[in-house]
C-alpha cells in the first residue's frame, strides 16, 4: 500500500487529456500522493470542463481543458504527452529544459530516424532530441529511465511482446528467427477520435486482422528484440481488432534452443521477474486472459509446450490503456522523480 508520507508536490500537465490515455492518467493520478495535475489540454474539446467530457471523472479537482499554447510550461515540473503520433515532436522540442516528459506516442520510440521516416511517412522533426530519448520499457530499462529527461513510452503491442521475449533472447533460450506474434487488441487502442474502422458496426460481433505484415509496431518490436539477441531480428506480427473496449493479448510462437521447454523458459522468466511488482509469470497450466489484468498495470505471462517438438507458445496479456500506455507512463514518471514506481498503480485488476 502507498505509505502516507509527506511528499513534495510535483506539478504535472497532461497534453491530450480529452483522449483515452489522458483520461486514464487522470484516473490513476487521482490516488497519487505526489503528482498534482495543474494543466490539461484538448484540441476539439479545449475550453470544456473535464467532467463534461468524461463524467466518470466528475468530482475530482481538475483544471478545465485548454489549448496547448495556453499552458504556462514554466509552472509545471512534468508533462505526460498523450497526443497522436506525428503531432508530438515539435510540441516536446519546445518545452523548457527543466520539464521532464513521458511521451505516450510513437514519436520518439525508434532510435533510428530513417527507420522512423520509413514507417511513419515523414522526416523526424526533432532528431537531436531523439538522441536523448530513453525507450521506457520499465522492467528492461529501469536505470536509464530514472536518469532520463524524455522517456518514449512503449507501444501497447510492443510492451506485451517484449516483456516475455527480451529476457529469453538475452539468455539465448529461444531462437532469434521464426518468431510469430498473433496479437489482439480492444478498440480503445485506436483512440477516441471518430474513425470509420472503429464504428460499432465495423467491430462488434466479429474480429479482423489489420496492418498484416505492415504494422508500424513491427519495427519497434524488432528494435527491442534485436538489441536483446545482439543480432537483427525480424518477426511475423499480425494484430487483430477485438469487439471489447480494453485489453490486449499476444500469443507468441517461438522455437527453443537446445533442450529448452516451456518449463525451463518459465523458470527463467520467473527468476528474471521475481522482484518485479507488475510482471507475473503464471504457474504451469494457468492460462492468462485479458480479464485478469483489466484496469491494472500487470502483465501476465503463460508458457505452454506446443505439440510440435521444440516449439513453445507464450501468451502475454496487458490492459492496453494501463501497462500498454498510461500505467507504464506513470511507472516511468515515478522513477524519473525518484519515487517508488508503484505509486498510483497499486490497484488490483477488476474481475470479471
Ligand atoms: N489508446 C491506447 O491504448 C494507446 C495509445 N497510445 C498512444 O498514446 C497517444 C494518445 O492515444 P489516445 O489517448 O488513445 O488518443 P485519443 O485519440 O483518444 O486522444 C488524443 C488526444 O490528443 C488531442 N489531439 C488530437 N490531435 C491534436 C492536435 N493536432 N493538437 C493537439 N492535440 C490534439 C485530442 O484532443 P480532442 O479530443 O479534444 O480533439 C485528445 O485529447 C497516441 O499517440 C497513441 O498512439 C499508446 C499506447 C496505447
Ligand atoms: C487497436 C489499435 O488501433 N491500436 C493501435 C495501436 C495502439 C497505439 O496507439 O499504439 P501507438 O502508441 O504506437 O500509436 C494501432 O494498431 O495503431
Amino acid at each position: 500500500m502507498t505509505e502516507a508520507v509527506a511528499m513534495k508536490e510535483i506539478k504535472v500537465a497532461i497534453l491530450g487529456a480529452s483522449g483515452y490515455t489522458g483520461a486514464e492518467l487522470v484516473r490513476l493520478l487521482a490516488l497519487h500522493p505526489a503528482l498534482k495535475i495543474t494543466a490539461m489540454t484538448g484540441d476539439r474539446k479545449a475550453g470544456q470542463p473535464m467532467a463534461t467530457v468524461f463524467p466518470h471523472l466528475a468530482g475530482l479537482e481538475l483544471p478545465d481543458l485548454v489549448a496547448i499554447d495556453q499552458v504556462d510550461f514554466k509552472a509545471v515540473d512534468a508533462v505526460f504527452c498523450c497526443l497522436p503520433h506525428g503531432t508530438t515532436q515539435e510540441v516536446i522540442a519546445a518545452l523548457p529544459q527543466h520539464v521532464k516528459i513521458v511521451d505516450l506516442s510513437a514519436d520518439f520510440r525508434l532510435f533510428d530516424v530513417d527507420t522512423y521516416a520509413q514507417w511513419y511517412g515523414h522526416e523526424h522533426r526533432a532528431p537531436a532530441l531523439q538522441e536523448q530519448a530513453v525507450y521506457g520499457l520499465t522492467e528492461i530499462a529501469r536505470n536509464q529511465v530514472a536518469k532520463a529527461r524524455l522517456v518514449a513510452n512503449p507501444g501497447c503491442y510492443p510492451t506485451s511482446v517484449q516483456l516475455p521475449l527480451v529476457p529469453l533472447l538475452e539468455q539465448g533460450l529461444i531462437l532469434a528467427e521464426d518468431i510469430i506474434i498473433d496479437a489482439k487488441s480492444g478498440v480503445s487502442g485506436a483512440g477516441r477520435s471518430a474513425k470509420e474502422a472503429n464504428l460499432f458496426t465495423e467491430v462488434a460481433e466479429g474480429i479482423h486482422a489489420y496492418g498484416v505484415a505492415s504494422h508500424r509496431h513491427a519495427p519497434e518490436i524488432e528494435q527491442g528484440l534485436s538489441q536483446a539477441a545482439n543480432s537483427p531480428v525480424v518477426v511475423s506480427f499480425t494484430p487483430h481488432l477485438m469487439p471489447m473496449s480494453r485489453g490486449m493479448q499476444s500469443t507468441i510462437y517461438v522455437k527453443t534452443t537446445g533442450a529448452n521447454t516451456a518449463a525451463s523458459l518459465r523458470a527463467a522468466l520467473a527468476a528474471r521477474f521475481k522482484a518485479e511488482p507488475f510482471v507475473r509469470v503464471l504457474p504451469e497450466g494457468a492460462v492468462p486472459a485479458t480479464r485478469h489484468v483489466r484496469g491494472s498495470n500487470f502483465c501476465l505471462i503463460g508458457l505452454f509446450d506446443d505439440r510440435i517438438k521444440g516449439r513453445v507458445i507464450i501468451t502475454s496479456v496487458i490492459d492496453n490503456l494501463v501497462k500498454g500506455a498510461s500505467g507504464q507512463a506513470l511507472q516511468n514518471m515515478n522513477l524519473m522523480f525518484g519515487l517508488p514506481e508503484t505509486l498510483g498503480l497499486e490497484q488490483q485488476p477488476m474481475f470479471p
